[in-house]
């Protein structure tokens, strides 16, 4: 990764992007040793790229983190799912976390092991649950007493055993965006810890069926540790209890949620969280599970697109770009602050600089990038890059006034491959026939 010679440039966001593989030099964009230019002269826009090496060093974070205890990292693949991000993953170790049967699809087809496959999820389907078992998925987390019924059902049906770990909603607020706070009493996931006892109890009497471990997820972009500290507590001591009621719990699933810098949030690091959980994990001698997906994967992505016009209705100036939120739909849903950069910088002090609102294609006032944005005047042609991009990104587009989705490109060091190709009109329509009754 170059970071020799960086100009200085006129906005000081500059500087924090210098810490991840995306980095200025000479005024233009880079990728590990990759400019955006040679990617986007080649690939088009609008069109995501992820650095390799920025996804590698955030999995081997946790994997320090939690280096002096029995742990998996299960990456969730629902924050970025593309095949050779989780090949890539795959190769260096890592588990995954899956959320239904596609997601399970594209994990084998990516090579990960079954054993290492993590199945979470409010709503899963008894085809989903028997595709899981029949692929040897080993860890499934529980969230419902009817969904543990259906389970030992199939359990039975398959003559399989089957390995479960409740999921507790511990109604403990993550103090995160409303949308994506996943564990007060009042959110449809998991059950109460009263709720995981009755069920613990019921399992005994359901041949096959194990209850071995305890699972939690209570957030996403969390931005303290008291939430998961506290959580996981509540956990510790279920454990403990469950222990002497004579049930033997291997594993302790803490989810994902660790948070990440978007803009001028401070997130605590890996390192940070795992020293903070260990003292109440370390006693328990548990496997310790992970579900990090953001922390691996969204500072390792960017959205690289492109100005077709810019315009002024009154007051206000608006740079209309060739991307959208069937791209990335987080600023429209969550009002999420992404930065956006120019990807060649200007040091033309000629070029005045604008305040303008960065919007997409799409007919909704909601799709937008940024708002109010200081820039230097962009002009048709420019290319812009949306940073922090590569969670929750592509893995939540859409074909919405049917635009076809955008390119994915993997760069290591100077080398750059799609990993997915630009969709076409002829993808837009496949499966759809013309009936006139
Ligand atoms: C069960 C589960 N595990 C892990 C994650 C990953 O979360 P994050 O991307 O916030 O780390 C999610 C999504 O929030 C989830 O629902
Ligand atoms: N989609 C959300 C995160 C939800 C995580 C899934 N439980 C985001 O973009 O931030």
């Amino acid at each position: 990764m170059r970071k020799e010679n960086r100009v200085s440039c006129r906005n000081p966001v500059f500087l924090f992007y210098t810490m991840t593989a995306f980095h200025f030099l000479d005024q233009i964009l880079y990728v590990e040793d990759v400019p955006i230019r040679d990617i986007v002269a080649q690939v088009g826009t609008p069109v995501y790229i992820y650095s390799a090496q920025q996804i590698l060093e955030n999995f081997h974070q946790f994997d320090q983190a939690f280096q002096s205890i029995p742990h998996l990292t299960c990456y969730a693949v629902k924050a970025n799912s593309n095949l050779s991000l989780l090949a890539l993953l795959a190769q260096a170790g890592a588990g995954v976390d899956i959320g239904s049967g596609g997601e399970l699809y594209r994990a084998l087809k990516a090579g990960i092991a079954p054993e290492k496959i993590t199945y979470s999820g409010v709503g899963k389907t008894e085809q989903e649950l028997v595709e899981a078992l029949q692929a040897g998925v080993q860890r499934i987390n529980i969230e419902s007493s009817q969904e543990f019924e259906l389970i030992c059902k199939i359990a039975r049906e398959l003559n399989t055993p089957v390995y479960l770990s409740p999921r507790i909603n511990p109604d403990i607020d993550a103090q995160t965006h409303p949308y994506i706070v996943t564990g007060l009493k009042e959110n449809k996931f998991g059950m109460s810890v009263e709720q995981a006892r009755t069920l613990c109890r019921h399992a005994r009497e359901c041949s096959g069926v194990h209850i071995t471990g305890v699972s939690m997820h209570i957030g996403s972009q969390m931005t303290l540790l008291a939430p998961l500290i506290e959580a996981t507590e509540v956990l510790a001591s279920f454990i403990q209890e469950l222990r002497q009621d004579g049930f033997q719990i291997e594993t302790i699933d803490l989810g994902g949620g660790l948070g990440i810098r978007y803009h001028q949030e401070t997130a605590p690091t890996p390192e940070e969280y795992g020293s903070a959980l260990l003292p109440i994990l370390q006693p328990l001698r548990c496997r310790v599970i992970v579900e990090p997906g953001r922390a691996i994967v969204g500072n390792a992505g960017i959205l690289v697109m492109k100005v077709l016009y810019t315009k002024q209705n009154a007051s206000k100036y608006f740079t209309i770009v060739d991307a959208a939120m069937t791209d990335c739909i987080r600023p429209a849903l969550y009002h999420a602050y992404h930065e956006v950069l120019p990807v060649h910088q200007t040091h033309d002090a000629s070029v005045p600089m604008v305040t303008a609102d960065i919007v997409g294609q799409v007919c909704e006032s909601a799709d937008f990038f940024g708002k109010n944005r200081q820039l230097p005047q962009p002009q048709p042609g420019d290319l812009l890059a949306l940073f922090t991009a590569g969670a929750y990104g592509f893995s939540m587009a859409s074909h919405y006034n049917s635009r076809p989705n955008a390119a994915e490109v993997l760069v290591h060091k100077g080398d750059f491959r799609i990993v997915r190709q630009r969709e076409t009109y002829a993808d837009l329509i496949r499966g759809e026939d013309i009936h006139l009754l």
